[in-house]
């Protein structure tokens, strides 16, 4: 199948993005567009985010399963598709490996709370800097569909769940309705994190 040129240009621009940004070291990071209900765009595995052509974006149906026989998607396949399949608004899913991603999962419980940041304005539901955000961390685990179930078990006992989530020394997932939404809750995200690391503030 071949992927239409605006959504692998998006997910070609949004990897230069997050390599600019330092967020994307080596090959790490996924990052899809929903195509349709049963396709999705989303990077080869293996490739370097940074330097991704439109070639390196390849479709798979909503189980993952590569639409072209033997191409290799993303090893993190199943957690974009179950974003695709629990948020029916979510157009676009980013998954950056940052250092404050990475050293706040760390150091964490099973959440980091965003309180306090005029940047929380960035995410849905219209709250204000004085709201706060709890944002789930899970533990890694090299067993995808099984990381993908704690989501799942989780986002059931949740109802509002943020657009986003963290996995332990692993790295951050972030959604949004289209590619620039999904960019600037990442880059928000990011931004929070990064505050919170720099102030060394204890984890909840
Ligand atoms: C070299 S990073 C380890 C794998 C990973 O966490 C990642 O984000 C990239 O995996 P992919 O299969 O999407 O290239
Ligand atoms: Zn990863």
């Amino acid at each position: 199948m071949s992927i239409p040129a605006e959504a692998a240009a998006a997910i070609v621009a949004a990897g230069r993005r997050m390599d600019a940004l330092g967020w994307v070291p080596a090959t790490a990071g996924n990052i899809s567009v929903r195509l349709g209900p049963d396709r999705i765009a989303i990077t080869r595995s293996g490739r370097h985010k940074g330097m991704l052509e439109a070639g390196d974006v390849m479709a798979v149906d909503a189980a993952g399963a590569a639409i072209e026989p033997g191409a290799r998607p993303s090893y993190e396949t199943l957690l974009h598709c179950g974003i695709y399949r629990r948020f029916p608004g979510a157009g676009a899913v980013l998954h950056g490996h940052s250092v404050a991603n990475t050293v706040l999962s760390r150091r964490a419980g099973d959440a980091i709370r965003l309180a306090g940041y005029e940047l929380l304005k960035v995410f849905p539901g219209g709250p204000t800097h004085e709201t706060a955000v709890d944002l789930p961390v899970l533990d890694n685990d090299q067993d995808i569909a099984r990381l993908q179930a704690a989501l799942d078990a989780l986002w059931d006992a949740t109802p509002e769940p943020p657009p986003g989530y963290l996995i332990r020394g692993h790295g951050v997932y972030v959604w949004g309705p289209g590619m620039d939404a999904a960019m600037a809750r990442l880059e928000a995200l990011e931004f929070m994190l990064l505050c919170h690391l720099e102030e060394g503030r204890p984890m909840r």
